[in-house]
């Protein structure tokens, strides 16, 4: 009997595929496990086995697989089934989701670039023979494919030892140049081999017993060693024991200590002491509430006040799950926000943290992937980024997603464009896990969802010291330009408000949703606004550099002197951004120390977290910045928290714009007055009567939730009826028309739900590509499963047209 397995690979492509393997092989294979197999003409590919079976396929001949890469599972069975989850939900491939979920350095294929890692350490006499050829090739050319690492050994299977010299630091993956990212890293010592142990101990006070400020450094390090229990960097050595770097570099030498290296949030934590907390009574109630009602939801959402203390009551939780001997994932919405969390979390739970993100290494991705398929120790508690949900949990309990309401949860581009915050109940019911959604905003579907009874709800609404929540102070921008009381984009009370909270050495945060100085150049002749080339929006002025930048694409060119069109040379700006803004304060508070958190200046190696680090130090009076400063933020000495100009969140051709300003002013109010005192809010607009401006100042978020269903009731918007997105591009304009013509007329006449479009979007070119949408709007009453079944049936009639087979479609499900 032929023995056949199914596999996926990392590809966008619809099918799974057949390969013969032998009894052997189908014998020792599982699901889960990765096999490289070879692909189309000659490319090689590392597959995932989803099944095995006998049945032959009957279009093409199965061809044999080319070796198995796993002694074991790497894959579970859960991760496989909410993968074709994702992959059916989100209208993508499952490569697509697996080649997303998997750490590059276990998906080496054909076309993989091996680097030679120049600052290896690696002596070549440890590499096996084969990999010592590697090692030889890559010593005459640098960058290897795979395809010619077959041809140095003469073999097909070659990604073992790839895999091996990746781990011993020899070589590593072009993908991984694109990681700038660098973490922190300690230096360490400890003894060598030799000198372990009692006889060890022995010949090593012998070594140092003529040199005394070497034997004393050694005694000294034995102490602490013992009195810590966990390794001691370098520098914590020396600032004990006084000793010089000079004695601990002679230990290294003599051969007495070695040297190495950890990642700062990779050291082996132990638990603080201090961290150790009790819950409010309110705390308490919200938290015994959550656990009563997960005994009948699976799903809570916890809607707490900012500064409520939630993240307690996560913490909470997360020790309960794991006196049960269960897993948790904490999901964070941006990277930024894992700093301040990690070591929260860390102090409290010790070593049995591990945190997750796109910026952590290819190693360290494999690493923690192998220490959470393992169920070990160190990875009880994972914290991470929206991709922390492809993790290969062995026995995943709980599920806390924190600021629910975040739209980072949904990825955008490429696919999979999943939400994680939706996967993530999706996931733990497959799990048989319990989520808790945590936010003081809710987004609307959610709350929505616990109004229905679908999920629970639980609410803590007051702030964890009581304080009372901040006041909201309106001001009037048109007013306050026609009385003549602004100086720049300070309004006189924004001013005075300042200076009182400075003089009380507090610090203040601003807030101002555009970065660069102005967003707009304008001709004052001919009114002529500079564009970008090969996008269609204006370019914005970023004085710093003097020049004009496309915040799309990139493009940047200097500042020019004359208007492009009439050549007048009265050009001005118009709108103003944080770099404006800053100045602005510069010169209004000369003496104060003023930083600016925004794209532009956190884009460098730890940029966010020095930030974040200074202000919490107090080493910065004033900071301004964009919607960056509203993410759960905790600082204590913030009182006053101030909108330079509310009005530009109002305005955006965007159904949800009105719930996210909501959403970002309430969350900025909140970092206001979080510990001792009642804070203050000072918003700037020309629309202090606006609905969503009330709404924040009354804190009425139900008020502001029963508005916004009823307008997406009217106006056919989530969650009553549900989004597909088809974007189209071309280069041509013309072609892209009538490309999306044939779709939207195929799709309205097929699909029995509303079809709108093909519409050209606000900015319709971006990268020299023209863009059209579609959007299919499906009610709940319709079946969602066949309609997006239909979709696919019509996307593939529509690419097997010869002329519009250049035009690129990508279905976005969900995309708000
Ligand atoms: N039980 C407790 N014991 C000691 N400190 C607490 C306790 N609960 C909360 N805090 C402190 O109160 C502050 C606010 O708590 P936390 O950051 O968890 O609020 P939050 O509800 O997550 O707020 P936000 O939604 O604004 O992010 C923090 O500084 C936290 O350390
Ligand atoms: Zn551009």
């Amino acid at each position: 009997m032929y023995c056949f397995i199914e596999v996926v690979v990392p590809l966008a492509l619809d099918a799974t595929f057949t390969y013969l393997v032998s009894e052997t092989e189908f014998d020792y294979l599982q699901v889960g496990m990765r096999v490289a197999v070879p692909f189309g003409k000659s490319k090689v590919y590392t597959a995932l086995v989803i099944e095995k079976h006998h049945r032959k396929p009957e279009l093409y001949k199965a061809k044999e697989i080319q070796e198995i890469l796993d002694g074991g599972v790497v894959v579970t069975p859960i991760q496989i089934e909410h993968w074709k989850w994702i992959s059916n939900y989100y209208m993508c491939s499952i490569g697509e989701v697996y080649r997303a979920a998997m750490p590059s350095r276990l998906l080496l294929e054909s076309e993989t670039l091996i680097h030679f890692n120049t600052a290896t350490t690696v002596d070549p006499k440890e590499l096996s023979d084969q990999e010592f050829l590697v090692y030889e090739a890559l010593q005459f050319q640098a960058i290897l494919k795979v395809e010619e690492i077959v041809a140095v050994l003469n073999k097909k299977t070659v990604f073992p030892i790839i895999q091996s010299l990746l781990e011993k630091g020899v070589v590593y993956l072009h993908e991984e140049l694109i990681e700038r990212y660098k973490p922190k890293q300690l230096r360490y010592i400890r003894l060598t081999e030799a000198y372990e142990g009692d006889e060890g101990l022995a010949s090593l006070l012998e070594i140092v017993s003529r040199a005394a400020k070497q034997r004393e450094f050694v005694l000294k390090y034995f102490q602490l060693q013992a009195t810590y229990k966990k390794p001691i960097s370098v520098k914590e050595l020396q600032e004990e024991t006084g000793v010089t770097p000079s004695v601990i570099k002679a230990l290294v030498d003599k051969g007495v200590f070695e040297e190495y290296y950890l990642n700062q949030d990779r050291v082996v934590f132990q638990e603080d002491e201090q961290a150790s907390f009790v819950l409010s009574e309110a705390q308490q109630e919200a938290m015994s509430e959550i656990e009563e009602q997960f005994e009948s939801k699976d799903v809570v959402l916890l809607y707490g006040v900012t500064a409520s203390g939630k993240t307690e009551v996560y913490i909470k939780l997360i020790e309960e799950i794991l006196k049960q001997g269960g897993q948790s994932l904490f999901l964070v919405p941006e990277i930024g926000l894992t700093a301040q969390l990690v070591s929260r979390l860390v102090a409290y739970f010790g070593n049995q943290v591990a945190v997750y993100h796109s910026k952590y290494s290819q190693n360290e991705r494999v690493e923690v992937w192998g220490q959470i398929l393992a169920d070990s120790e160190k990875a009880q508690v994972i914290i991470g980024t929206r991709s922390a949900l492809f993790l290969p949990f062995a026995n995943l309990k709980l599920i806390v997603v924190d600021e629910e309401h975040e739209a980072s949860y949904k990825q955008q581009d490429p696919a999979p464009r999943y939400h994680a915050r939706d996967a993530a109940v999706v996931l733990a019911m497959q799990s048989k896990a319990k989520v808790l959604l945590g936010s003081a905003t809710p987004s609307l579907e959610t709350y929505y969802n616990a109004f229905q009874s679908k999920y629970g709800l639980v609410k803590l609404t007051t702030r964890f010291s009581n304080v009372i929540l901040p006041d909201v102070v309106l001001v009037d921008l048109k007013e306050k330009y026609k009385r003549k009381e602004m100086t720049g984009h300070f309004s006189d009370v924004m001013v005075s408000e300042i200076n009182q909270a400075l003089s009380l050495g507090e610090q203040v945060i601003l807030f101002q949703n555009r970065r660069g100085f102005s967003p707009v150049v304008e001709c004052m002749t001919c009114g002529a606004v500079p564009e970008c080339p090969h996008c269609d929006v204006s370019l914005t002025y970023h004085k710093y550099r003097n020049e004009l930048r496309c915040h799309y694409c990139g493009y940047a060119s200097a500042m020019p002197k004359q208007c492009y069109r009439c050549h007048s040379v009265d050009l001005d700006t118009r709108g103003f951004g944080t770099e404006q803004v800053e100045e602005e304060l510069f010169s209004l508070f000369p003496n104060k120390k003023i930083a600016r958190m925004d794209q532009d200046t956190t884009r460098g190696k730890y940029g966010f977290e020095k930030l974040l680090d200074a202000f919490q130090k107090r080493e910065i009076d004033i900071m301004v910045g964009t919607q960056m400063l509203a993410k759960g933020l905790d600082f204590d000495n913030v009182n006053l928290v101030g909108v330079l100009n509310a009005d530009n969140s109002l305005y955006h051709p965007d159904f949800r714009a009105h719930e996210r300003a909501y959403q970002m002013l309430t969350q900025l109010g909140g970092r206001a007055g979080r510990k001792e005192k009642k804070g203050r809010v000072i918003i700037q607009t020309y629309n202090p009567y606006h609905n969503i401006i009330q709404q924040v100042t009354n804190n009425d978020y139900e008020g502001m939730y029963k508005e916004q269903m009823y307008e997406r009731y009217i106006f056919k918007y989530p969650p009553f009826y549900r989004l597909v997105r088809l974007n189209l591009r071309h280069r041509e304009f013309e072609k892209l028309k009538d490309a999306s013509l044939w779709l939207y007329n195929n799709l309205r006449d097929q699909l029995a739900v509303p079809v709108l479009g093909p519409e050209e979007p606000a900015i319709n070119r971006i990268r020299n590509q023209y863009i059209r949408v579609i959007l299919i709007k499906i009610p709940q009453d319709k079946p969602l499963v066949s309609t997006k079944k239909q979709i696919q049936r019509i996307l593939k009639s529509f690419e097997a047209i010869g002329g519009y087979r250049s035009v690129k479609v990508t279905i976005n499900v969900d995309f708000y």
